[in-house]
Parts: structure tokens; sequence; C-alpha cells
């Protein structure tokens, strides 16, 4: 509360002279009325006063006081001894109408505080989105990158199989034959392979020429999906090399993708061994 003394002294001043007016004039119950309204008014001018910059409520509200404490005159003295007195209602309705159009005012533009505010915080939303997704996603591929796949590790191997693990053979070569832009589009293109076979959300790049894929599809075999996943990077002389492991209830990510890793490496060597072998 502001000026508690000051408001507490004009209240006080207020009741005795409610009561004096009471008991010496009875017949006088609008005069009573007239200074409570005064009283109330002068409080609200006390607290609010000082918070406010506007500065046409500023005028506006003494204004209206001034208006109320003329009334209150006129109620003992003659208007022809103080002419200023004949004023009192219509300062009193040019305060208040003052007053109700500078709250209109301030209402409008506290409107337009109000619309500038909620856009920031769509922006600020949409962006903390934009930077969620690009924190749990690979800018490349637009796959989930690292960070979501063990983030997600234990929801998806409570509802999967098996761990599908993936790294490309050669990769390095064609990155130095066709350019590393090719090397990008060759990413891409695997990683879109990828995502025919298993869902989207189940797809994982780790990092460079790595990746994951959850199912529960037990009829996926690497054997057969292979083909499929290098239709459009086999002109490029890149193969794929395929790891499977199989998920239970309380698995860990690292060794569960430690396991696939093997199993990849497995395949990676056959597939170098074979070529070794061929005349
Ligand atoms: N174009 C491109 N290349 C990348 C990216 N990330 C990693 N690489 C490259 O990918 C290559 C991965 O290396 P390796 O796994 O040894 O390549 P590799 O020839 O497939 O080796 P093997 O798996 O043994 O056949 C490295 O040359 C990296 O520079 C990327 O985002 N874009």
């Amino acid at each position: 509360m502001r000026y508690p003394y000051l408001t507490i002294l004009l209240w006080c001043v207020t009741g005795f002279a409610s009561v004096w007016l009471l008991v010496k004039r009875p017949q006088q119950w609008d005069t009573v009325e007239e200074l409570l309204w005064l009283s109330v008014s002068l409080s609200m001018l006390l607290q609010l006063h000082p918070h406010s910059k506007n500065r046409l409520l500023n005028v506006a509200w003494p204004l209206y006081c001034f208006g109320l404490c003329l009334d209150l005159l006129d109620d003992f003295i003659a208007s022809d001894k103080l002419p200023i007195l004949l004023f009192d209602t219509s300062l009193k309705n040019i305060g208040f109408l003052l007053i109700c159009s500078s709250l209109l005012l301030m209402l409008r533009d506290k409107r337009s505080d109000i619309v500038h505010l909620n856009n920031e915080i769509a922006e600020r939303k949409q962006l903390e989105a934009k930077l969620t997704f690009e924190a749990y996603h690979d800018a490349l591929t637009g796959l989930g990158n690292r960070r979501a796949y063990f983030e997600q590790f234990k929801a998806l191997s409570r509802s999967h199989g098996y761990l599908f693990y993936f790294d490309l053979d050669h990769f390095k070569q064609a990155n130095d034959k066709y350019g590393h832009q090719r090397g990008d589009q060759i990413l891409s293109a695997f990683a879109n392979s990828l995502q025919h076979h298993f869902a989207a959300d189940l797809c994982f790049r780790l990092g460079g020429d790595e990746f994951v894929a959850f199912t529960s599809d037990d009829s996926i075999q690497p054997v057969k999906i292979r083909d499929h996943l290098l239709e459009q990077i086999f002109e490029f002389g890149v193969g794929v090399s395929i790891g499977v492991a199989k998920l239970a209830q309380d698995s860990d990510p690292d060794a569960i993708l430690h396991q696939a890793d093997e199993a990849m490496y497995r395949d990676k060597q056959q597939k170098n061994s074979r070529r070794c072998e061929r005349p």
C-alpha cells in the first residue's frame, strides 16, 4: 500500500466528518455520500498515481477529484460567493470521461502489447521445436541421430524384436572418386531406401556411413533387402554390410550396438574374403 499514513488520515477525517454531519445535519445524507465518494477517489488516486505513466489519466483523475471537492463544498458555500462551484458537475463529468478515455487507450495499448508478446511466444516455441528437432535428427538424412537412438532405445527395444546395423562398403572410395557432395547424395538415397523397409521413426544414422533400424518383422533377411537398399547407389560402387542383434526387455543400448556391429563386421569380412577368393 502506498502512502499508508496519508490514506489512514484521509479515512479518519472522512469518518469524523461523516459522523459529525450525521449528528449535526441529519438531513444532509447526500453530503455524506459525496464525502465518501471523494475519499474513495482520493485513496485510489494515492494508490494509482505513482504507478501511472499515462499523462491523460494523471490529469483526469485529479480533475475528477477536484469536481467532487467542488460538489462537496457546494453544500456549504453558496455559488455566488465562489462562482467556480457552478462548474462542479461539469468538471466531475469531464474528469470521468477523460478517465474512461485514458483507460480505453491504455487497454488498446496493452492489447497490442499482448498481441506482440503472443507472436514472440509463438516464434520462440517454433524455434524451440526446431532446435529440439535438430538436436535429435541428422541434418543430412532427416533420420534420428545417435542421441535419439540412445534416448529412444529403452522404449523401442521393449516393443521391437531386432536391431539391424548397416555400414556402407567402400564409401570412402566413392567419396574420393565422385566427390563429397555425391557422397552426401549416396547417404541420403540409402536413408530413403532404409525407410521403405523400416518405419522412418525406427531408423537412425549413428554417424558417417553407419545406420541402425528397429523392427519386429522377423521375415526381414539381410540377404533379401541388401539389393533393394543399394538399388539407387549401386552404380557408385558402394555395398552395404548388415548385422542383426536380437533385442530383449532389459537390453543395454551399448551392448546391443556392439553385438550388431560385430555381426555386421563378420558380414563385411565374409564379403571381402569372397571377393579375394574370386580369380
Ligand atoms: N559425403 C560424406 N562423407 C562422410 C560423411 N560422414 C562421414 N563421411 C565419410 O565417410 C567415410 C567413412 O569411412 P569408412 O567407414 O572407413 O569408409 P568405407 O570406405 O565405407 O570403409 P569400409 O566400411 O571398411 O568399407 C569417411 O571417409 C568419412 O569422411 C558425410 O556426412 N558425408
